[in-house]
Parts: structure tokens; sequence; C-alpha cells
């Protein structure tokens, strides 16, 4: 009996070590769960938006995956006027222009999945989209664009942002017809001109 009783008592002591390890393993991991939440999001939705198109989706990506947004801005502003930016657009093309940036993701590191929004321009990623991947290291991050256009397809936008990032794991891109402002514009024109008022 008296064996039997030593051998209880080690298992028992056992058990309770084995418990305390199980537990402090337990307190670990959500000492860890903990130590990300409050690290903030591990996914950047970064986008350049002119008319909404693109942002309206950035804002689903962000809510559903409870991302940070970052907005893609030129340092100097894009022209409001339609004709003088597509016009500043084709110039930024030809040339290979990459404008700089009015600021970049600081903390870029902390992130691990970027899904990045692209409008179409001119049948390709418009350029400042350009600068943000040449300014941003993405390698060893995944990437994930999502495309907006006015109907003409997405031209040979994945190319280029493949092109840009060749140490990143890049997904399949979401993309989707928008509408384009020169269609309203048009309307609105043949209104005031059926009115009498357009020039
Ligand atoms: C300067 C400029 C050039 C554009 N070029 C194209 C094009 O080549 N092909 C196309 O399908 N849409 C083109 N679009 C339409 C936009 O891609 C489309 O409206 C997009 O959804 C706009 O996104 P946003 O509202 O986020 O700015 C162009 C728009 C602008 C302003």
């Amino acid at each position: 009996m008296k064996p039997t009783t030593t051998l209880s008592r080690r298992q028992a002591l056992k058990g309770t070590l084995g418990l305390s390890l199980a537990a402090r393993e337990v307190a670990s991991v959500i000492e860890a769960r903990a130590a990300t939440s409050t690290a903030g999001p591990s996914t950047l939705v970064a986008y350049f938006s002119r008319t909404g198109n693109t942002r309206l989706i950035a804002t689903q990506i962000a809510r559903a995956c409870g991302a940070r947004l970052f907005r893609i801005e030129p340092r100097e502003a894009y022209p409001e006027d339609y004709e003088e930016q597509v016009e500043q657009a084709e110039d930024e093309r030809r040339r290979g222009l990459l404008p700089p940036l009015q600021a970049s993701v600081s903390d870029f590191d902390a992130f691990d999945t970027v899904y990045l929004g692209i409008p179409i321009w001119g049948t390709t990623a418009l350029s400042v989209v350009r600068s943000f991947l040449r300014t941003h290291d993405i390698s060893g991050k995944t990437l994930v664009p999502f495309i907006t256009h006015g109907g003409y397809g997405l031209g040979n936008s994945l190319a280029v942002v493949a092109e840009h990032v060749p140490g990143a794991r890049l997904l399949d891109a979401f993309s989707k017809q928008c509408d384009q402002e020169f269609q309203t514009l048009r309307e609105v024109t043949e209104w005031l001109q059926a009115a009498g008022t357009g020039r």
C-alpha cells in the first residue's frame, strides 16, 4: 500500500506541475494575443481615389478585416478639373514620372498583408500608386490588389504591380467596373446645351 501511496503523491505532484506548466502556457498565449491586439491591425488597406469608387471598396475591406486605412496622395495635389487631370496623367505615364507622395506609412513593417486600391488611368495603374510601391518595401508581405475601371478593363495594371513587388506574395485581384467621370460630364454638357446655357 505504502509504495502505491508514494507513487500517488509523485503522480499528484507531477500532475500539479503539469497543470501549472499548462496554465503558464495558456497564460502566455493569452498575453501574446493581448499584445497582438494592442499592437493594432496587421493588415493595411492603401488606396488612391479621385471620385470615391476605389475608396468605397477600401473602406469595406478595412471594416471586414479590421485593417488600417491609408489614403495615397501625391505631394502636389492633382487638378480638380477632369480634362487637366487626363492631360497630367497622360504626361506622367508617357514620361514614366513617379510623383512624390504626400506621406508614407511610417510603421509599414508592422503589416504583413497589404490591400492596394488602384483606379485605372490611361489603361494602366496610375503613377502615384507606382510611387507607393517604390517607396514601401513589400517584399515578404502578401499583396492583394483591388482595381476599379470605367469599362475599358485592367490594361497592363496587374503586370505593372507584379513588376514592382518581386518579393511579395501577390494574390488574385478584385476588380470592378465603376462610373467614369467623363460620362457624367458629357450628360451634364448635353443637358446644359439643351437648356441653351452650355458652351
Ligand atoms: C485621368 C483618368 C483616366 C482614366 N482612364 C481610364 C482608362 O484608361 N480606362 C478605364 O476603364 N477607365 C479610366 N478612367 C476611369 C476610372 O478608372 C474609374 O472611373 C475609376 O473607378 C475611378 O476611381 P475613383 O473613383 O476611386 O477615383 C479614368 C479616369 C481618370 C480620372
